[in-house]
């Protein structure tokens, strides 16, 4: 028995309908529909190429930067469709932020690296800032490590603090979802411990998304997993059941490791 229903309508914070992604004429994407719970931890898993990475850039419209590239169908968000030419692009990245494999500061301060996106959105006065820019470095757990130097170059942290950093920096727009593709494949153990407890921290204030091809990483920390194969998503359930019973043949090859 799942410990929660699969997300449905109300409950959803995204809500994918037929949803297909072209690179010019490659389809990488073949109608997908899932919802994505809202305040949980959703993972993506599956064999290299599967889409993974082309689903979560649709959600921010993140590939609306490359010409060539296109989706269609529908991504509902607060029930109107992000994918529509009218949607307010910058609006929606703000309220769906991205983290991406490696960590990308800006080269500039730990304080002007949190500031820089957050003044974009939000003018505040120089106080707010500082607020807001302890506030976000406390969310994404550096605080501590970075309070005494804030005006050092973000690129002097190490590649874990960084990537705790960009966290940061996403988090201080004040999104209502994040989206973390691969955050700790370039990250050392201890420093992955530390994203995976702060992902844990922050689903009780956003939604999360993430692809991981690391299968023990999403059974630690997602509540649902959607498995993809060949731009296709083939299974998507609480995530003790992808891993315990599996219902398709493909998700348990993969899982076990017989394929991938
Ligand atoms: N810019 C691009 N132009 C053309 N095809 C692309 C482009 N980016 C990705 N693709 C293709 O789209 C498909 C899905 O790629 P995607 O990066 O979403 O997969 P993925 O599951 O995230 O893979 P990985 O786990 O290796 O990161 C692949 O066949 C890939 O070759």
């Amino acid at each position: 028995m799942p410990d929660q229903a699969l997300p449905t309508g109300e409950n959803a914070a995204l809500q994918v309908r037929n949803l297909d992604f072209f690179y010019g004429d490659f389809k990488a994407l073949v109608n997908v529909n899932m919802d994505i719970a809202n305040k949980k931890v959703t993972a993506f898993i599956g064999p290299s190429g599967c889409g993974k990475s082309t689903l979560l850039r649709a959600f921010n419209r993140m590939y609306d930067l490359y010409p060539g590239q296109r989706a269609e169908g529908q991504i509902l968000f607060h029930d109107k469709n992000l994918l529509d030419k009218s949607q307010d692009v910058n609006l929606v990245r703000a309220k769906i932020g991205m983290v991406f494999q490696k960590p990308t500061p800006f080269p500039m301060t730990i304080y002007e690296n949190i500031a820089f996106g957050a003044r974009l959105y939000e003018p505040m006065s120089k106080s707010a800032m500082d607020d807001r820019v302890e506030w976000a470095l406390k969310k994404a757990a550096l605080w501590g490590e970075v309070k005494d130097k804030l005006q050092q170059n973000g690129l002097s942290l190490s590649g874990g603090q960084q990537q705790r950093l960009c966290i940061a920096r996403a988090v201080a727009v004040k999104p209502e979802i994040v989206l973390l593709d691969e955050p700790t494949s370039a990250l050392d153990p201890l420093s992955t411990a530390k994203i995976e407890e702060l992902i844990n921290e922050l689903k009780s204030e956003y939604t999360i998304a993430i692809v991981t091809h690391n299968m023990q990483q999403a059974a630690r920390i997602s509540d649902f997993t959607a498995f993809m194969y060949l731009g296709e998503l083939i299974e998507f359930n609480e995530t003790g059941t992808i891993f315990m019973q599996p219902g398709k043949k493909q998700t348990e090859d993969y899982i076990t490791g017989r394929f991938g």
